[in-house]
């Protein structure tokens, strides 16, 4: 594991941006696997100005998103789906036939999962995954558990993470209980997982995740065992270290 220290959130979100934006450059059309949530939002702004100032050039880029929400249309703006548009995608030159996300919109579990499953299967390998901490530790939308669940799922989201999301939404009830997401053994199979952190209130759960027992409990203590694993986290972040 390797960690990069930042004095800030643009710090890190610029720095994240550049590690991704190197591995465009050396490779063209790699797959990126893609998350969401408030942290990398500034990593994808530095990745579109990135893209606008002629370095980086998405055209043979693939990419495949964590996870989404069960049960929002593409049109919501709470959707992953809008959330990528928004964010990344209808700001860079990537052909959008080469994004992927969960389909939230597929009510029937299994059928989703296994659709995404052999999608992930299709790109031949994630050369770098991008990933978020949750509260809890979860990355994507694994929650803790007994075990570490592997491949695409549904998940019961906890009371925890709805509560951390109703942010987004108009009112807790809005916020959808169930979500697919990306299994840890996916994420574990990617060439490099690239993780950023900011802020104070990620301060304990940094700690746990990395300096902490390996337990699916705390689902992101898994990533101590990938051979490439770089934190980039700001001070504030680090702070409990
Ligand atoms: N599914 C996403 C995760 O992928 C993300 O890492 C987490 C943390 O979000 P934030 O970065 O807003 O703290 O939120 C959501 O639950």
């Amino acid at each position: 594991m390797r960690i990069i220290k930042t004095k800030d959130y643009n710090d890190m979100s610029r720095k994240a941006a550049n590690y991704i934006g190197a591995l465009i450059i050396n490779k063209p059309d790699c797959v990126l696997g893609l998350a969401t949530g408030s942290t990398p939002i500034g990593t994808y702004k530095n990745l579109v100005a990135g893209y606008e100032n002629g370095d980086y050039d998405f055209s043979n880029v693939r990419s495949v998103n964590l996870d989404e929400y069960k049960g929002l249309p593409k049109e919501n703006e709470q959707s992953y789906y809008y959330f990528m548009h928004d964010n990344l995608f209808s700001h860079v030159n990537i052909d959008p036939a080469n994004t992927h996300l969960p389909d939230g919109t597929e009510p029937d579990s299994q059928k989703a999962c296994e659709e995404y499953n052999k999608v992930i299967a299709s790109m031949g390998g994630v050369d770098l995954q991008l990933l978020g901490l949750g509260h809890d530790g979860h990355i994507g939308f694994n929650e803790p558990n007994d075990e570490f669940d592997k491949e695409t799922h549904c998940v019961d989201l906890t009371e925890m993470t709805i509560e951390a999301n109703k942010r987004f939404f108009n009112s807790i009830d809005e916020v959808p209980r169930q979500a697919y997401t990306m299994g840890i053994a996916t994420i574990m199979r990617a060439k490099c997982v690239l993780m950023v952190v900011s802020g104070k209130d990620k301060a304990e759960i940094l700690k746990k995740s990395f300096f902490g027992p390996i337990t699916p409990q705390v689902p992101a203590s898994i990533l101590q065992l990938h051979p490439n694993f770089v934190l980039i986290a700001d001070e504030d972040a680090l702070s409990a270290l």
